[in-house]
């Protein structure tokens, strides 16, 4: 195997390996994944954009996590992955297609980017959940939080508001929920806090990658849900570790999610790396 070229990009910390299979296609195994994925033996990074050729769009993009597991959507990979796209020459707005979903993307004067990541869903059906259930309130009891709402950004997501971010440990309540059995395909686990009218401080612990910096489609999870509950307007701003997003969503149609999208540096993945045989 030739080696391939990658590009290391992040948004707000959560970090990219970006590879471009718009000419060639480009089949990874999980366990490949897992290796490009490895803080000390790969690349690192939270999770690998793939960009693919779109017959009726602008570009295809997967997410796959460090562990290997693919998503229906990535907020911040999708600002990563436009971004390029600009650099590349193209004239916004951008059409993208992740699995069912149509997302646009342009590039605002200040530089960050702007992606319209689609409606938001509420259906238990669509989360998915294990069983039906009030999504405003899921019936999760752990160590005295409040009940979590569910949210699908194209991805699950259960979101808790909570009093004091700072006193919770976020990376072992986050790996317990993850996997609670009312999740059959696992969810992304965010806890907020309000600050201020539209200022929440937002931690993610992601399916298939941990607690990260920054997750894009989190904020927008956590923002509707806080519209849902009426702790929130029309836009909020969401503090992320990494950074902050804007978040907008009047309530029905599209989230917008700004924010900004960085270049790291580039390089090629050596085919040892890929070799199936090497762990
Ligand atoms: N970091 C992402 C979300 C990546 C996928 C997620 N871990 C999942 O499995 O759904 C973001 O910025 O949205």
């Amino acid at each position: 195997m030739s080696p391939i070229a990658f590009l290391k990009m992040h948004g707000c910390g959560n970090d990219f390996v970006v590879l471009d299979a718009r000419r060639a296609p480009l089949a990874l195994t999980p366990a490949q994944v897992r290796r490009i994925a490895d803080r000390h033996r790969g690349v690192g990074c939270d999770q690998l954009v793939l960009l693919e050729p779109a017959a009726d769009a602008d570009v295809r993009l997967r997410f796959l996590n460090s562990d290997g597991s693919e998503s229906g959507a990535c907020g911040n990979g999708t600002r990563c992955a436009a971004r390029l796209l600009f650099e590349e020459g193209a004239q916004g707005p951008l059409s993208i297609v992740v699995g069912e979903r149509r997302l646009v993307a342009e590039r605002l004067a200040d530089g960050r980017i702007a992606v319209a990541m689609g409606e938001p869903r509420f259906d238990w059906r669509q989360i998915p959940l294990a069983e039906p259930c009030d999504t405003k309130a899921l019936p999760i009891a752990v160590e005295g939080l409040p009940r979590p709402v569910a949210v699908s950004m194209g991805n699950p997501h259960a979101v808790f508001f909570v009093r004091d971010l700072a006193s919770l440990d976020v990376p072992r309540l986050g790996a317990l929920l993850e996997r609670h059995p009312l999740f059959p395909e696992r969810a992304n686990i965010g806890f907020a806090q309000a600050l201020a009218p539209g200022r929440f401080r937002l931690r993610v612990f992601e399916r298939g990658a941990g607690l990260t910096l920054a997750c894009g489609s989190g904020a927008c999870a956590a923002m509707v849900a806080a519209r849902r509950l009426g702790l929130a307007g029309d836009t909020a701003e969401l503090i992320l570790d990494g950074g902050t997003l804007e978040i907008r969503w009047p309530g029905n149609g599209s989230v917008v999610m700004i924010g900004p999208a960085a270049q790291v540096f580039s390089g090629t993945l050596d085919p040892e790396l890929l070799n199936d045989g090497a762990d």
